[in-house]
């Protein structure tokens, strides 16, 4: 049987606060032998966020020797500062990017890049990354119809993108649907499966109202059950990411990124609980 990748994601800091479980989380990395690690970056983030990104894909690619991915969401950006980004990245030796669109700010007028298929021909011609992109097994809040959504994916293949993560989703019946999907349209790229663990009520909040993810049933039992014992919903959460990554792996998946939250303890338990 082919061998499940595991790559990981974290998120520079946006609050003093979150600083030093940061900083944990680095340094557990190497511990925790990912194929990959990403950092999440935001679409139309101020200079700072993404010299933060930067620092850490510094680290993480030539400190801790992992191969880093850099989030690249591009709605905001020009083809000036994206060429510059990537030169960035190129001092770096960071070649991996996951070319985003990023979120819609309705004020914000929109740069060189209204798609990520549009981000990923640039990055294409520009020089040699390897470039990831995003997939909905719910569909994007913004397709009309799977007819929609396989041709946006279709977009993504044709600009040269050599990889699909996908979005969170808490059923996997959800992504066993998509697959067939896809695959059934001639879309045959390599997938990954996108798994974020329920560490906090805010964090289910944040999931559903500012990224349209549906909850599941088990999700919502959890809600109930442990809604206003902050303790018990994080080792809940913890273990539906365990049992959710055990099916996935009985599925036959490609890959399996983790999103940390930058929470090692949480990151340390799923990852023995599942790939060893
Ligand atoms: N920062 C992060 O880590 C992540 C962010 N996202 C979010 O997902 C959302 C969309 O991102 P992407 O999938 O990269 O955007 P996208 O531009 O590929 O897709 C957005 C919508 O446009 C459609 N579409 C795609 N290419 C098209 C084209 N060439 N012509 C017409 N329609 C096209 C898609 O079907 C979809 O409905 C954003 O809100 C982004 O922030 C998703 C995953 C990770
Ligand atoms: N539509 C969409 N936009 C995104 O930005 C996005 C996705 N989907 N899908 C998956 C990845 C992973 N994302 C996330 C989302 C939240 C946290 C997170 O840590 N949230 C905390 C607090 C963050 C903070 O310190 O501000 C939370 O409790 O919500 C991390 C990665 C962002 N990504």
């Amino acid at each position: 049987m082919p061998t499940t990748s595991f790559s990981l994601e974290i998120v520079p800091p946006s609050r003093p606060e979150a600083i030093s479980a940061y900083q944990e989380m680095l340094v557990e990395l190497p511990a925790l032998a990912p194929e990959s690690v990403a950092v999440t970056l935001g679409a139309g983030q101020a200079e700072t966020t993404k010299e933060a990104s930067l620092t850490a894909l510094g680290i993480i690619q030539n400190q801790l020797m992992l191969p880093a991915v850099a989030h690249l969401p591009g709605l905001y950006e020009t083809k000036a500062s994206i060429s510059q980004f990537l030169d960035e990245l190129a001092s770096r030796r960071v070649t991996k990017v996951m070319a985003l669109r990023g979120e819609v700010q309705p004020e914000k007028a929109i740069g060189d890049f209204p798609h990520a298929s549009d981000l990923a021909n640039f990055i294409n011609r520009f020089g040699s990354f390897d470039i990831v992109g995003a997939s909905y097994p719910a569909r994007h809040p913004e397709s009309s119809s799977w007819v929609a959504e396989l041709l946006g994916l279709q977009h993504k293949v044709d600009a040269g993108m050599s990889q699909l993560i996908t979005q969170v989703f808490f059923d996997n019946q959800i992504y066993d649907n998509f697959i067939h999907r896809i695959r059934q349209a001639g879309i045959n790229i390599p997938v990954t499966v996108g798994v974020m663990p329920l560490l906090s009520q805010h964090l289910v909040d944040n999931l559903t109202h500012n990224m349209g993810i549906p909850l599941s049933h088990r999700v919502n039992q959890l809600i109930t059950k442990y809604g206003n014992d902050p303790q018990a919903f994080r080792q809940a959460g913890i273990q539906y990411a365990i049992d959710q990554i055990n099916e996935l792996l009985a599925m036959g998946v490609e890959g399996i990124h983790l999103f940390t939250m930058n929470d090692a303890d949480a990151t340390k338990q799923i990852k023995s609980a599942t790939f060893g």
